[in-house]
């Protein structure tokens, strides 16, 4: 069993919750609001620039040219792929680049790229590294389950394709194999804490969700 292998096993039981959580189960059945996938798209467009930088600080920590050139590819992936997806989908639902511009990152999206943030300032390289995954990994296995159930024209296909699609996975092999490489020359310590910032990121990717799922923002007096 390989290491990845035990990172979602320890988490499973998260994992399967994420997997059935409404915003997922409606966006498969094609069903999701609009306005409900509207505010998503915002909020994920302002966490991809977080995560973007966040992967290009990993490329910049990276112990070898290898790790450091599939991080910053990541990182212009992240810009270039994701964010086409994003203008697709905006254009869609009539996101403006002033409503997006008057739109601030909510709660659970500014806790997660701090988050992020936080472990590429004070932790190591592979703690980062762990916490990054759940961000490839996730969304391609649920991009995976729904392809399988949803229709033809599920009005959110083109974001289903994006994360169910081969490109998508290739990078997330890529991500698994320097993910392994590293906890294989780390201490029993440092791989305690890779699962600790796994299980971390992965409760952001629920938490992401469920707060798009609710449209929260921000808590106000
Ligand atoms: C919150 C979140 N997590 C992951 C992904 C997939 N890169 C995303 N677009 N948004």
């Amino acid at each position: 069993m390989s290491f990845t292998d035990d990172l979602w096993t320890a988490t499973a039981e998260l994992q399967q919750q994420i997997a059935e959580m409404p915003f997922n189960r409606d966006l498969a059945a094609g069903t999701l609001p609009p306005e409900t996938f509207r505010g998503y798209i915002i909020q994920d467009a302002h966490y991809l620039e977080g995560y973007a930088r966040v992967l290009a600080l990993a490329a910049a920590r990276a112990p070898d040219a290898e790790a450091i050139q599939q991080l910053a590819q990541s990182a212009g992936n992240a810009i270039a792929v994701e964010r086409g997806l994003h203008a697709h989908y905006m254009g869609l639902f009539g996101v403006s680049a002033q409503d997006y511009a008057a739109t601030g990152p909510s709660q659970a999206c500014d806790h997660y790229v701090s988050y992020l943030a936080g472990r590429a300032a004070l932790g190591d390289f592979p703690e980062l590294l762990a916490a990054i995954l759940p961000c490839f990994w996730i969304y391609h296995e649920i991009g995976q389950q729904i392809a399988t159930t949803a229709a033809p024209e599920n009005p959110y296909r083109a974001w289903i394709d994006t994360y169910a699609g081969e490109a998508f996975a290739e990078g997330v092999r890529k991500m698994l194999a320097l993910v392994n490489r590293t906890a294989g020359a780390a201490s029993p310590e440092t791989r305690a804490r890779m699962h600790a910032a796994f299980a971390r990121a992965s409760w952001h990717e629920w938490h992401f969700w469920d707060s798009a799922h609710h449209r929260r923002g921000w808590a106000q007096p």
